[in-house]
């Protein structure tokens, strides 16, 4: 299971007692998707470890070996549990790109294949045909490559190169569509000068900061001479052993469950510095009454995140413009304190996996929370909760949202836990264990 073909009921375990655990957490989704673009692009082969597994970065994998890279495990053919990857970069070749849900693949690829010899045809899930992704598309065609359709699916015919230059866009809906052209860009001709035209700005601005550091680190000379513009020199991109950091994003789910049941939470191997926006909520949960430490010792560039959870969380009003992937860890949240929070600058959100804004709304609601949703973003109002079915929408982080509120309301049943293999395979395992107080 997992694949989105069959759908898991789960019922949301119920704390009753303090959660007190220690939970590592894997990859991260974002650090791991761009190394492998990055290595892919490269010129010699690179070593990736500490990746994610799971559906978005196994179809990012997968999308990278069919146009011609090869990617191995440590000592032969990559078996499903290999986090240490060796990518040697190929002459790429057209192929048939399987982007399933994962922004990451739909945006970041297109440009990937433009640079290779032959026609790529890509497709995903349903829920995937209505992302945005016309702005990356028609930016790639006015750099010179030759793209058909405007959504998924859509093929792009490369010729071994893109012209590149300059390029005006509009990337309100997503920082997808930047990163995406940054990341291929030194392999254009000209480079790329990138220009965002939009009335609102580009959301998600950590995101783009990851991109910019890791192009850096791989010798790219890149240029960030106005709030919304960029420029790439033409020119190799060197190879280069990573270490992935684990998924800060992903481990708001834990820590939210710290906050909610007035626990502690420790997540091992938080960086001290950070491109992720996953490290935001450090403020948020103090900002509700939390507790956060980050234990390091004298030098060390990561250490232990520990969160203990206050008696009441308090209500927060946030602009989450720049950490939208956050938005439904901080909705159940807001769901459990003493007041009304406001929630805005994510109407982006409405394009990801599902419209969150529409979705979060709906299952607060259903569970007994009063929640207006605006046109960017969401009022929540606390209520007595009781339980009720909770949509996941094929959404991995709605389904997570799903599991912190019924941490402590009782009756909450997911509908489909196995969403949350697109980053988490393992979350209902690592909940599981979380629950029973697992000190690793
Ligand atoms: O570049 C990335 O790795 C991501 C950028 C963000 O996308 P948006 O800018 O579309 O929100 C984020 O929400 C997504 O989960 C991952
Ligand atoms: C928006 C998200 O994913 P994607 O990379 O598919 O856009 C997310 O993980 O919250």
């Amino acid at each position: 299971m997992g694949d989105n073909d069959q759908v898991s009921h789960w019922n949301a375990p119920v704390a009753g007692t303090p959660v007190h655990a220690v939970v590592p957490v894997p990859g991260s989704k974002s650090l791991t998707n761009r190394a492998l673009v990055l290595a892919a692009l490269a010129d010699a082969p690179a070593r990736v470890s500490g990746t994610l597994r799971s559906r978005d970065t196994d179809l990012m994998i997968g999308a990278l070996t069919a146009l011609g890279t090869r990617i191995e495990g440590p000592s032969g053919p990559l078996a499903p549990g290999d986090t240490e990857l060796v990518v040697t970069p190929g002459r790429l070749h057209g192929a048939d790109v399987e982007c399933g849900l994962a922004g990451t693949v739909m945006r970041f690829v297109p440009p990937v294949a433009a640079l290779a010899t032959g026609t790529s045809t890509f497709d995903g899930d349903p829920a995937a045909r209505v992302r945005p992704q016309a702005t990356v598309l028609d930016a790639l065609r006015a750099l010179g490559a030759d793209v058909t359709g405007d959504s998924l699916p859509f093929s792009v015919s490369g010729a071994g190169s893109v012209r590149g230059g300059r390029v005006e866009m509009d990337a309100s809906a997503s920082s997808q569509f930047v990163s995406g052209l940054l990341l291929s860009a030194a392999r254009f001709d000209d480079g790329l000068e990138l220009v965002h035209v939009g009335r609102s700005g580009v959301p998600s601005g950590p995101h783009i900061e990851m991109t910019l550091a890791m192009l850096r680190e791989s010798g790219v000379s890149v240029e960030h001479p106005t709030a919304s513009s960029w420029r790439v020199a033409p020119g190799p991109i060197s190879a280069v052993d990573r270490v992935v950091e684990p998924d800060l994003s992903n481990a708001t789910p834990f820590l939210a469950a710290a906050a909610v049941t007035g626990g502690t939470v420790r997540v091992p191997r938080w960086p001290v510095s950070t491109t992720q926006p996953g490290d935001a909520i450090r403020g948020i949960l103090r900002d509700m009454g939390a507790s956060v430490t980050l234990e390091t010792a004298d030098g060390a560039d990561h250490g232990t995140l520990v969160v203990v959870g206050p008696e009441r969380l308090s209500p927060v009003d946030l602009d989450l413009s720049a950490i939208g992937e956050l938005t439904p860890t901080v909705a159940a949240l807001c769901a459990l304190a003493t007041g009304p929070s406001r929630l805005t600058g994510i109407a982006h959100l409405r394009g990801h996996e599902t419209d969150r804004l529409a979705a979060l709304a709906a299952e607060l609601t259903a569970v007994g929370c009063g929640v207006t949703e605006l046109d960017d973003g969401l009022e929540i109002t606390p209520a007595p909760l009781h339980g009720a079915p909770w949509r996941a929408y094929a959404d991995h982080r709605m389904a997570t949202a799903g599991a912190i509120v019924g941490l402590v309301v009782p009756g909450v049943e997911v509908d489909d836990i196995d969403s949350t293999a697109k980053t988490m395979p393992g979350f209902t395992t690592m909940w599981a264990e979380m629950l029973a107080g697992r000190m690793t």
